[in-house]
């Protein structure tokens, strides 16, 4: 479902990707992992989008997708979520949700700025999608609350909310449990698998190694902008380089 390959790209002197390359099939959990400063961000930026990179292909289901911009990745089913929450706060939690429809919609959003007819028919039915969303993440209580007031762990599930409205084929989690606590990781992580279940093929960048190995299918370990290893979380605990540069480091410190 997706395919990158032999990505590059430097800021000035500083080599951040030299020659990634991967491939994930259509419903696997693909997480990449790696010390601070990997290149994790920037992989996850230039397979969105967002950055240009200086080498490399990235394929959406075959198809050539590297000179793309960000929303029409997002239109052939390629969606992200980033770090830093970025919900709209006064809005409520179902607003935030239909949202993230509105690139599928007609109109676009000057037409429901006029409030033309059938864009309102279009609101309701994109109300009861949002909402069947939201109640696959298990929040679907709170749609009438404001987004700005709820907690860090409704929060992250509404972001999956509102990237699944888009309807992704590829979905992009930029650490969706950072600063969840127990209870929240494992709700998002329950929500990670479902929506796999689904079909829908997850990359994510993650923190987290205790969750990373439980739920990615295959691990990929970058280490200053190269790759390290690919395996399955039982391979990569067991790879003598990625315990040396980054596991046992992390293990230590957790013990
Ligand atoms: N926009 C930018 N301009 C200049 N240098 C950058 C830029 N973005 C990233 N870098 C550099 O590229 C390298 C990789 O950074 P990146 O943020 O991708 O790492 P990361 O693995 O996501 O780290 P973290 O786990 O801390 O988020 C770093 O050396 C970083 O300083």
């Amino acid at each position: 479902m997706l395919k990158v390959e032999q990505l590059g790209i430097r800021f000035g002197g500083v080599v951040a990707l030299d020659g990634v390359s991967f491939s994930v099939a259509e419903g696997e959990i693909y997480a990449l992992i790696g010390p601070n400063g990997a290149g994790k961000t920037t992989l996850f930026n230039c397979v969105s989008g967002l950055y240009v990179p200086t080498g490399g292909s990235v394929f959406l289901d075959g198809a050539d997708i590297s000179s793309l911009k960000p929303f029409e990745r997002a239109r052939r089913g390629m969606t992200r979520t980033f770090q830093n929450l970025q919900i709209f706060e006064h809005m409520t939690v179902v607003e935030n949700v239909m949202a993230g429809a509105r690139i599928h919609e007609k109109g676009g959003i000057l037409a429901h700025m006029l409030g033309l007819r059938s864009v309102k028919a279009q609101n309701a039915a994109t109300r009861r999608q949002a909402l069947a969303h939201l109640d696959q993440v298990g929040i679907a209580d709170l749609a009438d609350q404001m987004a700005g007031a709820q907690s860090y762990g409704v929060v992250k599930r509404l972001e999956i909310a509102r990237a699944l409205a888009t309807q992704p084929r590829v979905l992009m989690l930029d650490e969706p449990v950072a600063g969840c606590n127990a209870t929240e990781t494992a709700e998002v992580d329950a929500v990670i698998r479902d929506v796999a279940r689904m079909g829908v093929t997850v990359v994510l960048v993650e923190h987290d190694m205790h969750m990373v190995m439980g739920l990615a299918d295959r691990v990929h370990v970058l280490n200053q902008g190269r790759t390290l290893a690919v395996g399955t979380p039982e391979e990569i605990r067991r790879n003598a380089a990625v315990i040396e540069a980054y596991l046992g480091v992390t293990e230590a410190a957790d013990a």
